[in-house]
C-alpha cells in the first residue's frame, strides 16, 4: 500500500532469499577444495617417477580452479532484489519528469533486417511516457539507405501505432512482438471496442512490412520514393558504408508541428536517424564510436538528462521501464549516486532446454543481483538507462543535487535543417581528435566489451550502478542460434573482458579502494575467462592420455583423498542444477549448459587468449563481429529441434571435434584394455581418470553424431571429420611413443 508520503523511497532493496544456505554451501566447500591441494603438494612424483610433470600442471590448474571458485563466488555473497514505486513517482514528479533520449544502434542491414530494428524503435516510441520529453535515436553504421527508408516508414506507422498502444494500453509495443502474442492460444483478453482498430492498425503494418521487405529484395529504395524524401539526397555522395560524410535526418520534432503529431493530435516523440561519418583512415571503434557520437548530437538536438541504450534488437517489452528506471534516479535518498540502472537482456527465441545456454541465466537471476549487493552490477551494453552526466566523464562527488528541473533545455532557436547541419559536424571523423572523448568521456574506447569497460569507468569515479530485474520482462532480443555464432560472439567477450584485466582501469590491479572488494573479484571473474581455457583444456586431455598408459593421476576410490575430489563434483554438479531448477531451467538445459561451458573454455577462450597474444604484439587487430539476427529456415527448424548446428568448417569445430574424438579413443582402448587384459584391479586405480574420460565422452555425444551420424546440412562436413580424426589419433600415438 502505498502511503505517497514525501519521505517514502521510490524503490525498496531486500537481500536475497536463502542466502545464508548459499554462504553455508560456500564455506563448507572451501574444505575439500583445501584437501585437493593437499593432496597434490603432499603427491609431487618424485624425479624419476612416471607423471611428474602430468601432476604439477594438476596442481596449477586446480590452484585456477579453486581460486577462479571463489571470484564465482563473490557474486553469490550478497545478492539483493529491487522493486520500485512508480505511482509515488508520479505523484510527485509527473509534472518534472525529465527528458529521456533513447539510442538505438545498428550496424549492418544483411545480418540486422531494417524491419527488426524499427520495430525496436516503435516499441522505444510507445513507451507510457510523456512523448515530448521522449526522443529516440537510430545510428546506422551500415548508412544504409534502406534503414533510412523503412525509418521514414515507421515515422508514419508511428502516427497510428503509439495512440493505438496507449489507447488499448497494449504489451508489449512492438507491433511484431505484438502480432504475435495474438496468435498465442491462451490470448483471450481482448474486447470487442479493439477488433477493428487492430485488425486496421495489423493491414498498415504488414503493407509497411512488405514495402520494406520489397526494397531489400531490390537493393534499394525505389526512385518515387527517393523524390518524396529530400533526406535521401545525403548519399549522393555516398561511396560505402565505410567512405561517407554524416548523413543525419531530424524524421519528426514537435516544433513541425504539422508532421510530427499522431492521428488523435497528440506530438510524437523526436525521432532522429544518424549514420556518422566514416573513412577508411579513421578508426570508428565500432559500437562505442556510434554511442559517443549519438551522445554529442543528441546534447544538441534533445540533451535528454537520461539515456537508454539499446541494440536494435532488443525491443520493449514493458511500456513502464522508462518509469522504472526513473524510481531510481529520483529517489531523494539515493538517487544522486547512481550513474545507471541496468535491466536483464532477455531473449525471445530461447528453446526449451537451451541447447547453447544461451539464456545466461546464471549472470541475470543470480550474478548481476550479487553485483549489485556491492553497488555495482556491470554495464551489458543495452536495456540500460544511464545519467548522461555520469556517461559523459563527470565525477561523482557528494553535493552532486538530483533536482529535475528542465534548466538544461534545448531551445530550438534555428529551424531544424540549421540544427541538423551543426549537429553532424559533431558527428565528423575528425571531431574527437585531441579530445577525451572514448577516453574519459562516453564510451570507453579500445575493448571488445566497450559496455562492460564503460561501466566499471563510471563506477571507478565514484558512481554506483544498480540492477533491476522486473517481474515482467522489460526487454527481449535475439540469441545466436547456432553454435559457431555463440561461440564467436562470446569468444569476443572473452577477449575483451581480458582486455580490461590489462586496461588502466583494471579492477585487480586498480580497482582497490575505489570499488568494493567483492565487485574487484566479481569483475575477476569476467576478466579471467580467455586464460580460464588453459585448466579446462588441460583438464580435458592429460588425464584421459595418461590413460593409455594406466598411469593414474588421481586418488583410487577406496583411498580416502577420494572424497574430497567426489564432494567437489558432487557438491558443485548438484548445486548447479539445484539453481537451474529453481531458475525454471530443466535437467538437460542444465546438462547443456555444461557442454557450453565446456566448449566455450575449450575454443571461444582459448582463441580469445591467441588473439590477445596477436594483439598484443602487433600481428592482428580483432574487429567487432556483429552477430548475425536473421536465421535460414532449415537452420532455424533445426534450432527448434535442439539439434546442434555446425553445417560448415571453423577452427572452432576442428578443436572441439579432435578434443572429442581424443577422449573417444582414449576410453575404448581403456576399456579395451580393462576387458582383454588386466581386469578390475587396475580399473580401481584409475577409476578418476576413466568416469572423467567418460564424462567427457557423454557430454560430446553431439558432436559424435555432427561427425558421423547425421545426414542434414547442419552436420560437421566430412573433410572436418577426417581432420580431427587424423589430429586426434596422431595425438594419442604421438603420446604413446615418446611416453
Ligand atoms: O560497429 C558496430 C558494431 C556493432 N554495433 C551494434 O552493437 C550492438 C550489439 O552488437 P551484437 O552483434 O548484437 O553483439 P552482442 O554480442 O549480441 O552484444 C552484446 O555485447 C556487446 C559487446 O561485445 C554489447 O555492445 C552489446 O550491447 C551486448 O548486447 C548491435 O545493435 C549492433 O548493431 C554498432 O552499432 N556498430
Ligand atoms: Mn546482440
Amino acid at each position: 500500500m502505498d502511503n505517497g508520503g514525501d519521505n517514502y523511497s521510490l524503490f525498496e532493496t531486500t537481500r536475497g532469499r536463502g542466502r545464508n544456505i548459499r554462504r553455508l554451501f560456500t564455506i563448507s566447500l572451501l574444505v575439500p577444495i583445501f584437501f585437493i591441494w593437499a593432496y597434490r603438494l603432499a603427491h609431487i612424483p618424485r624425479n624419476g617417477e612416471h607423471g611428474k610433470w602430468a601432476w604439477l600442471g594438476l596442481l596449477a590448474a586446480e590452484l585456477w580452479f579453486g581460486l577462479y571458485w571463489l571470484f564465482g563466488q563473490a557474486l553469490r555473497w550478497n545478492p539483493v532484489f529491487r522493486k520500485t514505486f512508480n505511482a509515488r513517482l508520479s505523484q510527485r514528479y509527473e509534472n518534472r519528469l525529465p527528458r529521456v533520449d533513447i539510442f538505438v544502434c545498428t550496424a549492418d542491414p544483411d545480418i540486422e533486417p531494417p524491419i527488426m530494428v524499427i520495430n525496436t524503435v516503435l516499441s522505444a516510441m510507445a513507451y507510457d511516457y510523456p512523448p515530448e520529453k521522449l526522443n529516440v535515436y537510430l545510428s546506422d553504421d551500415a548508412a544504409s539507405d534502406i534503414t533510412f527508408y523503412a525509418l521514414l516508414e515507421a515515422s508514419t506507422f508511428a502516427k497510428h501505432w503509439v495512440p493505438f498502444c496507449k489507447r488499448f494500453k497494449v504489451e508489449p509495443r512492438s507491433p511484431s512482438a505484438y502480432f504475435n502474442t495474438l496468435r498465442s492460444p491462451n490470448q483471450h483478453h481482448y474486447n470487442h471496442a479493439i477488433s477493428k482498430d487492430l485488425a486496421a492498425i495489423k493491414k498498415l503494418y504488414e503493407d509497411m512490412k512488405e514495402r520494406i521487405e520489397n526494397a531489400t529484395k531490390l537493393g534499394g529504395v525505389p526512385n518515387e520514393v527517393r523524390s518524396k524524401h529530400s533526406g535521401f539526397s545525403q548519399w549522393d555522395s555516398y561511396s560505402s558504408p565505410r567512405d561517407h560524410l554524416t548523413i543525419l535526418q531530424i524524421v519528426l520534432h514537435k516544433t513541425e508541428s504539422h508532421n510530427s503529431k499522431d492521428v488523435d493530435g497528440f506530438v510524437l516523440p523526436t525521432l532522429v536517424y544518424m549514420a556518422r561519418e566514416k573513412r577508411h583512415q579513421y578508426h570508428h571503434n565500432y559500437k562505442a564510436g556510434a554511442l559517443n557520437a549519438l551522445l554529442r548530437v543528441s546534447s544538441k538536438i534533445s540533451n535528454g538528462e537520461i539515456i537508454l541504450f539499446l541494440d536494435c534488437d532488443m525491443y520493449s517489452n514493458n511500456s513502464e521501464s522508462v518509469r522504472d528506471a526513473l524510481c531510481f534516479f529520483m529517489d531523494q535518498e539515493k538517487g544522486h549516486q547512481i550513474a545507471f540502472v541496468q535491466f536483464p537482456q532477455s531473449f525471445h527465441n530461447i528453446t526449451k532446454n537451451d541447447l547453447y545456454g544461451n539464456s545466461f541465466a546464471i549472470l541475470m537471476e543470480v550474478e548481476l543481483h550479487g553485483a549489485d549487493g556491492y553497488g555495482g552490477p556491470l554495464l551489458i551494453g543495452t536495456c540500460c538507462f544511464h545519467r548522461r552526466d555520469a556517461l559523459c566523464g563527470k565525477k561523482f562527488s557528494g553535493e552532486n543535487k538530483n533536482d529535475w528541473n528542465d534548466e538544461n533545455e534545448v531551445l530550438i532557436e534555428a529551424n531544424l535543417r540549421e540544427l541538423e547541419e551543426e549537429s553532424k559536424t559533431l558527428a565528423s571523423c575528425t571531431y574527437e581528435e585531441n579530445t577525451l572523448w572514448g577516453k574519459e568521456m562516453g564510451a570507453i574506447y579500445g575493448c571488445l566489451v566497450e559496455d562492460v569497460i564503460t561501466g566499471l569507468y563510471i563506477q571507478l569515479q565514484g558512481w554506483k550502478s544498480v540492477y533491476y530485474n522486473p517481474p515482467r520482462k522489460a526487454f527481449f532480443g535475439i540469441a545466436p542460434t547456432t553454435l559457431l555464432q555463440a561461440l564467436v560472439q562470446q569468444k569476443r567477450w572473452a577477449q575483451g573482458e581480458f582486455q580490461i584485466f590489462l586496461s588502466k582501469h583494471s579492477p585487480m590491479l586498480y580497482g582497490h579502494g575505489k570499488i568494493d572488494l567483492g565487485l574487484q573479484l566479481g569483475y575477476c571473474h569476467y576478466n579471467f575467462w580467455a586464460i580460464t581455457c588453459f585448466p579446462i583444456l588441460y583438464y580435458s586431455i592429460i588425464p584421459s592420455l595418461y590413460l593409455l598408459e594406466g598411469i593414474p593421476l588421481f586418488p583410487k576410490m577406496s583411498s580416502p583423498w577420494f572424497i574430497p575430489f567426489a564432494c567437489v563434483i558432487l557438491g558443485e554438479g548438484t548445486s548447479g542444477l539445484i539453481q537451474a531448477l529453481i531458475l525454471g531451467g530443466t535437467i538437460r538445459a542444465w546438462w547443456n549448459g555444461l557442454r557450453m561451458w565446456l566448449y566455450l573454455g575449450t575454443s571461444s577462450y582459448l582463441f580469445a587468449f591467441i588473439d590477445i597474444v596477436l594483439n598484443f604484439i602487433g600481428l592482428s587487430d580483432s574487429p567487432f563481429l556483429v552477430t548475425t539476427k536473421t536465421t535460414e529456415d532449415d537452420i532455424y527448424q533445426r534450432y527448434f529441434k535442439e539439434v546442434m548446428e555446425f553445417g560448415t568448417s571453423s577452427p572452432f569445430f576442428t578443436v572441439l571435434a579432435t578434443l572429442a574424438l581424443l577422449n573417444l579413443f582414449c576410453l575404448f582402448s581403456t576399456l579395451k584394455e580393462f576387458l582383454f587384459n588386466q581386469g578390475g584391479l587396475a580399473l580401481e586405480k584409475m577409476m578418476f581418470q576413466v568416469l572423467l574420460c567418460g564424462f567427457l565422452v557423454l557430454i560430446n555425444f553431439p558432436l559424435y553424431q555432427g561427425l558421423f551420424l547425421r545426414k542434414d546440412k547442419g552436420r560437421l562436413p566430412s573433410s572436418l571429420a577426417i581432420k580431427s580424426t587424423a589430429l586426434a589419433l596422431s595425438a594419442c600415438i604421438l603420446f604413446k611413443t615418446i611416453y
